[in-house]
């Protein structure tokens, strides 16, 4: 154990947690208030050293906090965007969101990996995010899908984990102070302040992400929904779409709904020319979520630009702030964003109030659309815009996730609608 894990053991033998919350805020990096000279002190003092690890790992956060807690899964230092998920479940689905690329997941669940990974619930190809902060990791797996431990999982997937954490109070201070860049770091040979250096030297605003993430060649998607997990098979009317799918860091579970709709889809790259989606006559466009800034891709808004007007277009989170963009809007960055799945929206034409899943740190600024723009959903929390449609060129889109993946189902229908738009356009042309 290190002079400073003694430090802290000595400072509060039976309770870990309250000595590790730091009690300076200034940037200076200045962590705890007990401080014991040295690790022979704990003896001469008469208390017996902790048979178990006490930390060896650090989350250094920019405002000079450091949060001395316990790895698992990979090891080394990284840096990204501290976000807070309030999902209660679903931590498989959110470490395989490519939305999460350049960020640090800290779930607000206390209790995690008690289900294992499992080989059903991946969201994409590969872990993306910059690694997964948690109170509690779970010593025990349980479950009848369970393939391997969280723990492993990341391992092989070189995403770093940190648990033990006080998530509550690093929720807290993104609530109050705005998003943090962090960096997460097992390596006992970099100082505190080299960390803390690296996390006011790193920057998320202004930075291409999807190209990071995006597949690189068309494919077809055919896997839909399975059928013992379908709770929603009413509105299938058999009629084959053909979607094509813009892969800005898409969720597999966009994917297999539009599929289980009905659809024909054709997935391609964020680069992928509107020229070569329009000769593939498609009768749907599909835009879809993706990490990162979306003012920094001005190649995809030009993209969506390209396409408007002359096929039925739906844009999901990162597509949706596309969509936005190619209509004369502006996006911005919100304090701590939202992320999770207990989002209440109204969908302001029928006054219904759907809980959503959400994952998004940027929004479309309604003030700066142009008319006959509507908006069609706000966000309850906080009045944000989260919908919007132009029903004279077939567009729609929805700033949270219809496909949820985890969450609530509630939204699933704007499936069903996107089908209606194509349909009516099919009709009209
Ligand atoms: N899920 C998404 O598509 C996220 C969009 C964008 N990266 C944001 O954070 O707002």
């Amino acid at each position: 154990m290190g002079t400073k894990a003694m430090e802290l053991a000595v400072s509060n033998p039976l309770c870990c947690f309250a000595s590790r919350t730091p009690t300076d805020r200034s940037p200076k990096v200045r962590a705890f208030t007990v401080r014991c000279s040295s690790p022979g002190a704990a003896t001469a003092l008469g208390l017996a050293e902790r048979p178990w690890k006490t930390w060896d790992a650090r989350l250094v956060l920019e405002d000079g906090s450091i949060w001395r807690a316990k790895s698992f899964g990979a090891t080394g230092t990284q840096v990204g965007e501290v976000v807070f998920n309030t999902s209660l479940t679903g931590y498989q689905e959110i470490l395989t969101d490519p939305s999460y690329a350049g960020q640090f997941v800290l779930m607000t669940n206390p209790h995690i990996g008690n289900t294992g990974v499992n080989f059903d619930d991946e969201e994409s190809r590969q872990c993306f995010l910059a690694g997964l902060v948690i109170r509690s990791l779970s010593i025990s797996t349980s479950n009848w899908r369970c393939a391997e431990t969280l723990g492993d999982y990341l391992a092989e997937r070189n995403i770093m984990g940190i648990y033990d954490v006080d998530t509550r109070a690093i929720t807290r201070r993104l609530r109050q102070d705005g998003s943090l860049i962090g960096v997460l770091s097992t390596e006992e040979s970099k100082a505190d302040e080299e960390l803390l250096d690296l996390s006011r030297s790193w920057n998320i605003v202004g930075v291409d992400l999807i190209s990071g993430v995006s597949c690189k060649t068309p494919f077809e998607w055919i896997d839909k929904t399975k059928s013992d997990w379908d709770f929603n098979s009413n509105q299938r009317d058999g009629q084959a779409f053909h979607v094509v799918a813009y892969d800005f860091g898409i969720k597999h579970n966009i994917l297999r709904r539009l599929a289980s709709y009905g659809c024909k889809i054709t997935v391609v790259p964020s680069t992928w020319p509107a020229s070569e989606t329009l000769k593939m006559k498609p009768d749907g466009v599909l835009f879809s979520n993706g990490p990162g800034d979306p003012s920094a891709v001005p190649y995809a808004v030009e993209t969506v630009k390209q396409i408007l007007g002359k096929a039925p277009v739906f844009g999901i989170c990162m597509g949706h702030q596309l969509l936005g963009q190619a209509l004369g809007g502006k996006t911005f960055k919100m304090k701590f964003g939202h992320h999770g799945g207990n989002h209440p929206v109204r969908n302001l034409r029928n006054g219904h109030v759907e809980i959503s899943a959400q994952n998004h740190n940027y929004a479309v600024d309604p003030a700066s659309l142009p008319k006959g723009v509507e908006v069609t959903h706000v966000n309850l929390n906080d009045g944000s815009c989260a919908g919007l449609a132009y029903p004279a060129r077939n567009i729609m889109s929805l700033q949270y996730h219809p496909e949820a993946s985890p969450g609530p189902h509630d939204s699933d229908n704007v499936f069903g609608e996107f089908i209606e738009l194509m349909k009516r356009a099919k009709q009209n042309a």
